[in-house]
């Protein structure tokens, strides 16, 4: 069976390659806007379905994966920043606080689809102007979902999490793997 991941993101490859040693890549160019009031739980998934379904209607015969992760606080989604201005301020909210990382994550098989939220949530460490700033100067921040990325210099910015490591980053592989069983039990 042939396997695409419709992802751009460097994480999910590598993350990826951990249960599938080859796999083609595919990015799905689709608007990865969130609808207005929508709940945060939902909206990583819907995006992830979307994702799917618009590389699965030019490959029908192949497995595609496609996940969207966003970081939720007080009810509110914060995607990837605009700019370095943007990153400091997500940061600044952030700092000292509990937030939740959601991946959403559609696989589909030919008509078959199954989709999941997986959630982790992560403490921050309070977080000094100076530190904001570093770590905004290295364009870490700039491609990630509340401008930080907990496996590389963003993590000293982490207390503590509560929940799979491989969410935050991207993709939760062990859920994704279980998940993969079912559907393919579906489509026998
Ligand atoms: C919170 C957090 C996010 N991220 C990344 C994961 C995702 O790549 C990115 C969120 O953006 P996404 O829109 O989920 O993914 P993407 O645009 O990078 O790739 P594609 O849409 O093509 O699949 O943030 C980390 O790498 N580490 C972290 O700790």
């Amino acid at each position: 069976m042939d396997i695409i991941l419709a992802s751009a993101s460097p994480r999910r490859r590598e993350l990826l390659a951990l249960l599938y040693p080859d796999y083609a890549v595919i990015p799905a160019d689709i608007d990865e806007s969130v609808p207005e009031g929508a709940p945060a739980e939902t909206v990583g998934e819907l995006t992830a379905r979307r994702k799917t379904a618009h590389v699965a209607t030019q490959h029908p015969g192949s497995l595609v994966i496609g996940a969207d992760t966003i970081v939720e606080i007080d009810g509110e989604v914060l995607g990837k920043p605009r700019d370095a201005a943007e990153a400091a301020l997500m940061l600044r909210r952030l700092s000292g606080r509990e937030h939740r990382v959601y991946t959403g994550v559609s696989l589909r098989l030919g008509a078959r689809e199954r989709s999941f939220t997986q959630c982790t949530r992560v403490w921050f460490y309070p977080l000094s102007e100076r530190e904001i700033e570093d770590y905004v100067a290295t364009g870490d921040p700039l491609d990630k979902a509340g401008s930080y990325g907990i496996q590389g210099p963003g993590c000293i910015l982490v207390e503590r999490i509560d929940g799979d490591f491989f969410n935050v980053m991207g993709l939760p592989v062990a859920r994704l793997r279980r998940e993969l069983g079912l559907l393919l039990d579906e489509s026998r």
